[in-house]
C-alpha cells in the first residue's frame, strides 16, 4: 500500500504549484484531488513530470446516478473526466453517486444506480481506468447522500461485476457509519480500488481520535493491498508540519 496526499483537503490555502512542491518535499510520491473543472491541468501535467509525482485519483464530474433522467449528463461527464485521466495518466476515478430522491422508492434509485454503472462500462473498457464508488457518511458530512454502507456498495458492485468498477472505502466515513472498519475493509478488499483516511471524530490528521492507523495499515499490508490510501483530512494547523508528522509516522508507506 502507498500513501497519497489529497491536496484539496490538506492544503486549503495553498495554490496548486506550492501544494505539489510541498507533497514532494515532504517525501510523498503521490497526490490526489477532488474536482478537475477548476484546476490548471496544463500546470498540473508539467509539475507531475517535473516532480515525478503520481496522480492516484480524482473525482468524476458530479452527477446523480439515482435519477435515470440524469444518466446522460453523468455519462457525458464521465467521458470528459476520462479524457482528463488519460492526459494526467491517472488510473482511478472517484465516483460519488448523488443524493437520495425524496418520494422515490429506494429500490428504484438503487436500480438506476446499477444501470448507470453498467452504462459506464463501454466507456471504461480499454482505458485501464477504474471507477471507485464511494459510500459517504450521512450523519455528519453528507446528509441526504444515497450510499452510506459498505455492504450496500459491495452488493451493488456484485451486481455490476466488472473489475473496473470498485469501491472507495473511506475509513473515516465508514467509522462514522458502521464501525468495524478493519474487519469490513479486509472482508471487502478484493473489491476495494482506493482507500481514504482521516482521524475520527473531527476528520483531522491520522493519529487524532479513536482510529488506530498503524494497526489498520499493517493489516492492509499483510493482506497484500497494493493500492493507494489517500490522506483526506483537514488541519487547522500548519499543513506542512502536519504532513511532516504523517511522513514520519507512516514512513513505511511513503
Ligand atoms: O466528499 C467527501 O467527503 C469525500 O470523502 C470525497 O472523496
Amino acid at each position: 500500500m502507498k500513501l497519497s496526499v489529497c491536496i484539496d483537503s490538506v492544503f486549503r490555502e495553498l495554490g496548486l504549484e506550492d501544494s505539489l512542491r510541498k507533497v514532494k518535499e515532504e517525501g510523498f510520491r503521490a497526490f490526489e484531488f477532488w474536482g478537475w473543472e477548476k484546476k490548471d491541468l496544463g500546470l498540473m501535467t508539467k509539475l507531475v513530470q517535473e516532480l515525478d509525482l503520481s496522480l492516484s485519483a480524482f473525482c468524476v464530474k458530479q452527477a446523480n446516478l439515482t435519477e435515470p433522467s440524469a444518466r446522460s449528463a453523468y455519462l457525458d461527464g464521465l467521458k470528459e473526466t476520462l479524457e482528463v485521466a488519460k492526459r494526467l495518466q491517472c488510473r482511478t476515478l472517484i465516483l460519488t453517486v448523488g443524493s437520495e430522491q425524496a418520494g422515490v422508492p429506494r429500490e428504484e434509485q438503487r436500480r438506476s444506480l446499477v444501470e448507470g454503472l453498467r452504462a459506464s462500462l463501454p466507456l471504461l473498457e480499454g482505458t485501464g481506468v477504474t471507477l471507485a464508488v464511494e459510500p459517504l457518511n450521512t450523519l455528519i458530512d453528507h446528509p441526504g447522500y444515497f450510499l452510506s454502507y459498505s455492504q450496500e456498495a459491495w452488493d451493488i458492485l456484485q451486481e455490476v461485476r466488472h473489475p473496473q468498477v470498485q469501491m472507495l472505502f473511506d475509513i473515516y466515513h465508514q467509522q462514522i457509519t458502521e464501525g468495524h472498519v478493519t474487519t469490513n475493509l479486509l472482508r471487502m478488499l478484493e473489491r476495494v480500488g482506493h482507500i481514504h483516511a482521516a482521524g475520527n471524530p473531527g476528520r483531522g490528521e491520522l493519529g487524532e481520535g479513536e482510529l488506530n492507523y498503524p494497526y489498520i495499515f499493517r493489516r492492509l499490508t499483510e493482506a497484500g493491498y497494493q493500492g493507494y490510501v489517500g490522506l483526506e483530512y483537514f488541519t487547522a494547523g500548519d499543513p506542512v508540519e502536519s504532513l511532516q508528522r504523517m511522513a514520519a509516522a507512516y514512513s513505511e508507506w511513503l
